[in-house]
């Protein structure tokens, strides 16, 4: 479904930040980005999604090279949602209508039974949908924003550290609620994130960036368990609390 070939990316005239870049996203995955911070995950991201064109190697979409096709088009024509790194929810807004903002582009009908279903999903939405979204905790306005990528039935989501920002607590459910999108949907979903460990949990394979090159990929439960990978990109050993109940019932 997503297929990066040897690319390479930087901004305006300055070095490449992304080496030559391999990578492959099928549908019915969950595939993270990992590393250090400034090691090129947002970057990678970016290219993937058209907002950084590559300046060599190519980006394919269902086979096509996409490297030169923005954002916009890749979000209609390839079926693509994109949430990005800081929150994006629009605050005076309320739930219902930022959800019905990813769904312009559709006829009514369509749109309205989305948005039904979308409501049905996610409960906690649902009991506010009339709300400002200035009232939602910072875990609802991350689902609010996965909600808003979601109308439009994407066959790629791409995320931005979904966790940024969040409670370990509202970590868990953002995450369990990637890992349902997964599950219902078969979607392709490629996610940049910090909190490697958790990530690690609900994905299937992982890469782990390092000055701009793959430096590890594999299983995602392979990683967890490799002591020189906890050693080098994990930050040691994982947290000693157990997982939440609804990621080890994920898992
Ligand atoms: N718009 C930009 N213009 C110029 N340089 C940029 C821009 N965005 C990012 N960079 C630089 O590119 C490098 C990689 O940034 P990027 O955001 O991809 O890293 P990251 O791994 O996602 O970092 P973090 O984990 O801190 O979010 C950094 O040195 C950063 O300063």
């Amino acid at each position: 479904m997503i297929r990066v070939n040897n690319v390479r990316a930087g901004y305006g005239d300055g070095p490449d930040i992304l080496q030559g870049i391999d990578l492959t996203a099928s549908g019915g995955e969950i595939v993270t980005i990992l590393g250090p911070n400034g090691c090129g995950k947002s970057t990678l991201l970016k290219c993937i999604a058209g907002f950084v064109r590559p300046r060599g190697g190519a980006v394919e979409m269902e086979g096509r090279d996409v490297s030169a096709v923005a954002v916009h088009d890749k979000v209609k024509h390839h079926r693509m949602g994109f949430v990005p790194q800081t929150d994006n929810v629009f605050s005076t807004l309320t739930v219902a209508d930022n959800v019905l903002l990813g769904a312009r582009h559709l006829p009514v009908p369509e749109r309205n039974e989305r948005y039904a279903e979308l409501m049905a999903q996610y409960p906690s939405l649902a009991s506010k949908q009339e709300r400002k979204a200035s009232a939602l905790s910072g875990g609802e306005r991350q689902i609010l924003s996965l909600a808003r990528a979601l109308i439009s039935t994407p066959k790629v989501l791409l995320l931005d550290e979904p966790s940024a920002g969040l409670s370990p607590l509202m970590m868990h459910e953002v995450f369990a609620a990637i890992a349902a999108i997964r599950d219902r949907t078969g979607m392709c979903i490629v996610m940049v994130e910090q909190n490697a460990f958790e990530a690690l949990s609900v994905a299937d394979r992982a890469y782990v960036l390092s000055l701009g090159k793959v430096a590890i990929e594999g299983r995602a439960a392979d990683l967890l368990a490799d002591p020189a990978m906890r050693h080098l990109y994990l930050g040691g050993e994982p947290p000693p609390a157990e997982p939440h109940p609804r990621l080890a019932a994920v898992s």
